[in-house]
This record gives C-alpha cells, sequence and structure tokens, in this order.
C-alpha cells in the first residue's frame, strides 16, 4: 500500500531524510519512532505529498506522491492541527468533506459513526471553546472524512491526558479492522508497542531498525538474567568481592555496578547464563546460595536507547549532496523479515 525506497530530503545542505527504504502492507499499523529531529515529520509530509522528496520514489495506494489523486485516497492528521476556531465539529467536517465532493448523506453517516466512536460530546460547542483532546478528536473525525485507504497521523496522541491517549489509541488500531492502512509517528514507545504492527526506529535522519516490534527487540535487545543471591549478612561483602574479582566475566566492572541489596537478599544482573553460573559459584564460595534467577526481556525502551545512542554518520552534505558515509537501507527483501540498518555497526554487530 506505501512503498518508499531510497527516500531522501535535504534542506539546503542539510538533510532531513537520508536513504529511507521501507514499506506498508494493506491493513497494517506502521509505527515510526525516533527522538526529536530525527526525520519523522518530514517522512510523514511526503508521504502526504506535502513535501517534495529531493530524491527516491514514493508511492501511496499506488499513486506517486506528487500526483494529486494520491491526497483523496489519504486521510493526513498533522502534529498541530489548528481548526477554524468559529465553527463547530459537525460544520467543521461538513466543510472538509465537500471539500472532497463527499455525498452530504455519506458525509453526515461517516462524522456521525466516527464522532460515536471517538466519544465526542458537544458537537455544536464552538471549537475554540474545546479542550485539546476535543480537538484531537475533531482532527481525527476530519482525516477520516474523504473515507481514505491510508491514514498518516503524526503524533496522534501528543499532549494527550491518559483516557484520550487510550481512547485515540485503540480507535487508530481498530482502524486497521475497517481495513485501514495506518502510518503514524509517535516518541511514547509504549504507545507504538501496543498498536504497531511493524515499526522504523529513524535516528538524524536514517531509518535505523525496522521489522516487527518483537523482532527488533530480539535483533537489538539483550535479554538480562536477575540471580537472587542469598547470603548471611556477615558475608556480604566477601560476595561482592568475590564477584567483582572474577575476570571470566563478560564485564567484571559492570557487573560490579549491578549487585543491589533488594530485602535480605543480593540481586546481581547479568547478561549471560555463564555468568549466571558465575554468580553461584561465587555465592557459593561466600558461603550463600541463589535462591531465585528471573529472566527479563528488553523493552522496546531498552532497544531505542541502545540504538539511538550509537553515532551516526554526518548529515551534512557539504553542498555536494553527498553524505560523510553511506548507510541506511539497501532496500532489498524489505518485507522478507525483521531488519536493521545501523548506519555504523559497531564491531561485531549482527
Ligand atoms: N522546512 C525545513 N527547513 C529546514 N530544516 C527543516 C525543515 N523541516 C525540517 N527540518 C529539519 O529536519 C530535521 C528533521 O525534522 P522533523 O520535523 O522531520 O523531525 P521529527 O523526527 O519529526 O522531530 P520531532 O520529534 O521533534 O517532531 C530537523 O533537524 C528539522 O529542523
Amino acid at each position: 500500500m506505501i512503498e518508499v525506497e531510497g527516500l531522501r530530503k535535504t534542506y539546503g545542505d542539510f538533510a532531513a531524510v537520508v536513504d529511507s527504504t521501507f514499506s506498508v502492507e494493506e491493513g497494517e499499523v506502521f509505527g515510526i519512532v525516533g527522538p526529536n529531529g530525527a526525520g519523522k515529520t518530514t517522512t510523514l509530509k511526503v508521504l502526504a505529498g506535502l513535501v517534495d522528496p529531493t530524491d527516491g520514489e514514493v508511492e501511496v495506494a499506488g499513486f506517486a506522491s506528487d500526483d494529486p489523486e494520491m491526497r483523496r485516497q489519504l486521510g493526513f492528521l498533522p502534529e498541530e492541527s489548528p481548526l477554524y476556531e468559529e465553527m463547530t465539529p459537525l460544520s467543521y467536517l461538513r466543510f472538509f468533506a465537500d471539500l472532497y465532493d463527499v455525498p452530504r448523506e455519506a458525509a453526515n453517516e461517516r462524522i456521525e459513526a466516527a464522532l460515536d466512536r471517538l466519544e465526542l460530546d458537544h458537537r455544536e460547542r464552538r471549537l475554540g471553546d474545546m479542550s485539546k483532546g476535543m480537538k484531537r478528536k475533531v482532527a481525527i473525525a476530519r482525516s477520516l472524512v474523504n473515507d481514505p485507504d491510508v491514514l498518516v497521523y503524526d503524533e496522534p496522541a501528543s499532549g494527550l491526558d491518559p483516557v484520550t491517549t487510550n481512547s485515540v489509541l485503540e480507535f487508530t488500531h481498530e482502524l486497521r479492522e475497517t481495513g485501514k492502512t495506518v502510518v503514524f509517528s509517535a516518541h511514547n514507545l509504549y504507545h507504538v508497542e501496543s498498536v504497531c504492527d511493524r515499526v522504523a526506529v529513524m535516528n538524524e535522519g536514517r531509518i535505523v531498525a525496522r521489522g516487527s516490534v518483537d523482532g527488533i527487540r530480539e535483533r537489538h535487545g539483550e535479554t538480562t538474567y536477575r540471580v537472587f543471591t542469598d547470603v548471611s549478612p556477615a558475608r556480604t561483602d566477601a560476595l561482592v568481592e568475590i564477584l567483582g574479582d572474577r575476570d571470566d566475566l563478560d564485564s567484571p566492572d559492570a557487573l560490579d555496578a549491578a549487585i543491589e541489596e533488594v530485602g535480605d537478599r543480593f540481586r546481581t544482573t547479568v547478561p549471560t547464563m555463564d555468568a549466571v553460573e558465575a554468580v553461584r559459584e561465587a555465592a557459593a564460595a561466600a558461603g550463600g546460595e541463589v535462591v531465585d534467577i528471573r529472566t527479563r526481556e528488553p523493552s522496546l525502551e531498552d532497544v531505542f536507547l541502545d540504538i539511538v545512542g550509537r553515532p551516526m554518520p554526518g548529515r551534512y552534505t557539504g553542498g555536494g549532496g553527498v553524505e560523510a558515509a553511506d548507510g541506511g537501507n539497501d532496500g532489498d527483501g524489505e518485507r522478507a523479515s525483521d531488519e536493521t540498518r545501523p548506519a555504523e555497526p559497531p564491531e561485531g554487530a549482527e
């Protein structure tokens, strides 16, 4: 439903988006996450036909992004959506339905259905007097008046209270059950995890990972083991010392920092089963024993911090139009599996 190949957008010699390749299947909810300035909004605006790409191919619902027909197939929700303050939700939404030439009866049905589902009361109230959450719901309803196949939402739940956030996210999730394809950006990784089928992680203009949330987590996150050790209070220093002295562990320093007192036990967080065995031996040497081992899966947030913490090649083209280093994606086999595209893979990665 959406094909993006080698997308690049530069402003002067600054690259807002660099060699970005991804596709979104029909009926999929696809999330774009990344820190401030990563290039999410620019990518979405290109998809919505509001910004021309400097380079690359973009196709939405079978139309090139510069084809005016493409906009008719699309509902765009910008990050900030100023509404005509003097209008009411109903008059505002009917106005947009008219712009799209939606027959009055179909428009009314669509508007009522969207506002009912979004639980928007006060439909005759002036938009200027509505809360931020209400306005956001009206803007979401606006994105649906032309019954588009593709919805592009920039931070749909930004700045909303938890109840309204949930309602908006649930609604986003439900859209795919009606056959819509949704691309949205978010900062809140929990939102992305709860709603998206697949995600792209952007950093400094590049897609540095993409795939299912679980796939990305598996590739990037590290499972850690929490080992709970019971040692008599008189022997606790001995345990810490023995563990700190182990030079057969990946990182004795990190291990040392990871020993915490939890109630009358010690909790040691280690990265491998070998390290778990090392803790077991140390506990025995200190006259205690391991009483519990828990596995901790990485959250998307752990993964995100790991990925975006990596250095990226420069974004400035120096006027020549060529990046300091090539990164991003090569575009092949994007749909086949979960993929990651670190711009500069650290040694030994992948
Ligand atoms: N019209 C423009 N002219 C110059 N630079 C721009 C323009 N639009 C965006 N940029 C720059 O491109 C980079 C990416 O911006 P973009 O808005 O796409 O990031 P974002 O990931 O959506 O960030 P945020 O999460 O803060 O909204 C930023 O450094 C931004 O300043």
